[in-house]
């Protein structure tokens, strides 16, 4: 497990040491780490001593890491310059790097094959546009790349895209959301001592094998029923091909049975796909989780399949996710049923899907909420999960995956490839499988297994990437391949 914190957690942990006199220490120590960092970068495509390493110089302690990083690399052999941003420099940075031999110039040289950005860190407020940047240099981002707001991983105004961040003391909620994750690169967390002084983390990213733990290959003595059972509710005449994609990936995700529940023509489908799936028309049967929504369509007979499945829901007490036609059928009532019966519940809406279940169901929340989804996708999460009282994966470039109260994990393993049709069916099937995988006891919390099922999703999406440009269908088939790669 990973652990972020918003920038301004990260300045509060660091005011002890501050307040113990050692600003200078603790700037020298991140600053040293920064230096690492670019030697072993310009190690990687040539000799260090020799080169010519920029440094976009900001007014604030962000440009004072950048100006000690500087002075170290000039007692390297390495040519230094200093490019400031602003009408003023970190004094005793410059100074260093002045006794070091480094220099101040108004434009990053023509020979430099390096650029640190250390223009804006943990204090940045608002956008930034950024000075232009020789094409093909590699950067190094110091702390975080300027004009990622580091609460958010927003980018309102422009952005250099770094190849590696040096980041300090603890990863930044920036860094790893949306627009703040993708402008990163690679994230190098270094130690420099505040580390006894963070909180709890703002979210959580699960890793390999917290997401495998999830979806543990069975016990020896397991049996069909104990390994979990998955009742479908998805597809209609109109839309018969996403109860394929929901049943393929739950099925390649390892369950004991999978049960679907819709029209003979969506039931032809995935039986000809898959004919081990218990197919009918109705819910009756042995489910210990259900996933409604995907491909349902809105008319009355999509309104009724998913009461039919929210009885059945509230009757067993069993998890639920709904997805796609379901979040904009689904009523306050139903969910506040399904909650009073103890049922786990995850929506799975995109932004887009979120903003309008919003609008519907918690119109108090709804003023400014699209902007708020856009901006600060795990704020709206949280938002959306407070006031509906049950778990909200919201999909995107990063899935984030909210409790009420708080607890929110945040994935990145796949790629914009994903945004394909059909692969949100994928993950709706992943999704509920974690849950009906673990009905049977477990101490997984629900956000955990949203997560887990978008880690793996995002994990086969790039396995399937990485054999050219793809439909859903081959998503499903890279989970189980993700799968045996363990
Ligand atoms: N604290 C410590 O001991 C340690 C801190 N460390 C490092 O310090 C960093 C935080 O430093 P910081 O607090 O000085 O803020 P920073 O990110 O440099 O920016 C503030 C400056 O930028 C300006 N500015 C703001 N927004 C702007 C905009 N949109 N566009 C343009 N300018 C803008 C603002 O100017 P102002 O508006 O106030 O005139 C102010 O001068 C942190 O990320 C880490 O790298 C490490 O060394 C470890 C020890
Ligand atoms: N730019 C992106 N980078 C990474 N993943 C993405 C990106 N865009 C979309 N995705 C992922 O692709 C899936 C799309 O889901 P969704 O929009 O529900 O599609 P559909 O309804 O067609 O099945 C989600 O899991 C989402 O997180």
């Amino acid at each position: 497990m990973i652990h972020a914190y918003t920038g301004d957690a990260v300045r509060a942990a660091e005011s002890p040491v501050l307040r113990a006199g050692q600003g200078e220490a603790l700037m020298r120590r991140a600053a040293w780490k920064l230096a690492i960092g670019v030697v072993r970068e310009l190690r990687s495509h040539g000799p260090v001593a020799g080169s010519t390493v920029a440094a976009l110089v900001g007014t604030g302690n962000n440009g004072g890491d950048a100006l000690w990083a500087l002075s170290f690399l000039r007692r390297r052999g390495v040519n230094a310059v200093a490019v400031p941003t602003g009408d003023r420099m970190h004094e005793v940075g410059l100074d260093a790097l002045r006794r070091a031999g480094g220099r101040v110039a108004d434009r990053i040289p023509d020979d430099a094959v390096l650029l640190i950005d250390g223009v804006l860190g943990t204090g940045a407020r608002g956008g930034w546009e950024p000075p232009p940047v020789p094409a093909g240099i590699t950067v190094v981002a110091c702390d975080l790349p300027s004009g990622v707001d580091a609460n958010t991983g927003e980018v309102a105004g422009g952005v250099i895209l770094a190849d590696l961040t040096v980041t300090f003391g603890a990863l930044k909620t920036g860094l790893v959301v949306g627009a703040g994750a993708h402008a990163a690169g690679r994230v190098e967390l270094v130690d420099i001592g505040i580390e006894p002084y963070l909180g709890e983390p703002d979210v959580s990213s699960l890793e390999r094998d917290d997401a495998l733990a999830v979806f543990a290959p069975p016990a020896w003595d397991d049996h069909k029923y104990r390994r979990g059972v998955l009742g479908v509710c998805a597809g209609s005449e109109q839309y018969p091909g996403a109860a394929v994609l929901v049943c393929s990936s739950a099925l390649a995700s390892g369950l004991g049975m999978v049960q679907y529940a819709g029209p003979q023509r969506a039931a032809n489908l995935v039986l000809t796909a898959h004919p081990e799936v218990v197919a009918g028309s109705g819910v009756e049967g042995k489910a210990q989780a259900w996933v409604a929504g995907p491909g349902l369509g809105s008319d009355e007979d999509a309104q009724s399949r998913l009461a039919e499945v929210v009885e059945t829901c509230v009757d067993g007490a069993l998890p639920l996710v709904l997805d796609a036609s379901a979040l904009g059928l689904v009523t306050l009532d139903q969910l506040s049923r399904l909650r009073n019966a103890g049922c786990e519940v995850v929506l799975t809406p995109h932004q887009g899907e979120l903003v309008k279940l919003v609008d519907r169901l918690v119109p108090d929340i709804a003023d400014g909420f699209a902007d708020l989804a856009k901006a600060d996708p795990v704020a709206a999460a949280r938002r959306a999960a407070e006031a509906l009282a049950v778990v909200v994966l919201l999909k995107g470039s990063t899935t984030v995956s909210a409790a009420p109260g708080g607890r929110t994990l945040v994935q990145n393993e796949g790629g914009a490839e994903l945004a394909t049709a059909g692969t949100g069916d994928c993950l709706a099937g992943l999704v509920a499988s974690a849950l009906a995988r673990s009905s049977q006891g477990g101490s997984v919390a629900t956000p955990e297994k949203a997560a887990a099922a978008a880690w793996l999703h995002g994990t086969a999406g790039s396995k399937a990437a990485s054999g050219g440009p793809f439909g859903a269908s081959s998503v499903a088939r890279a989970v189980r391949h993700t799968l045996t790669a363990r």
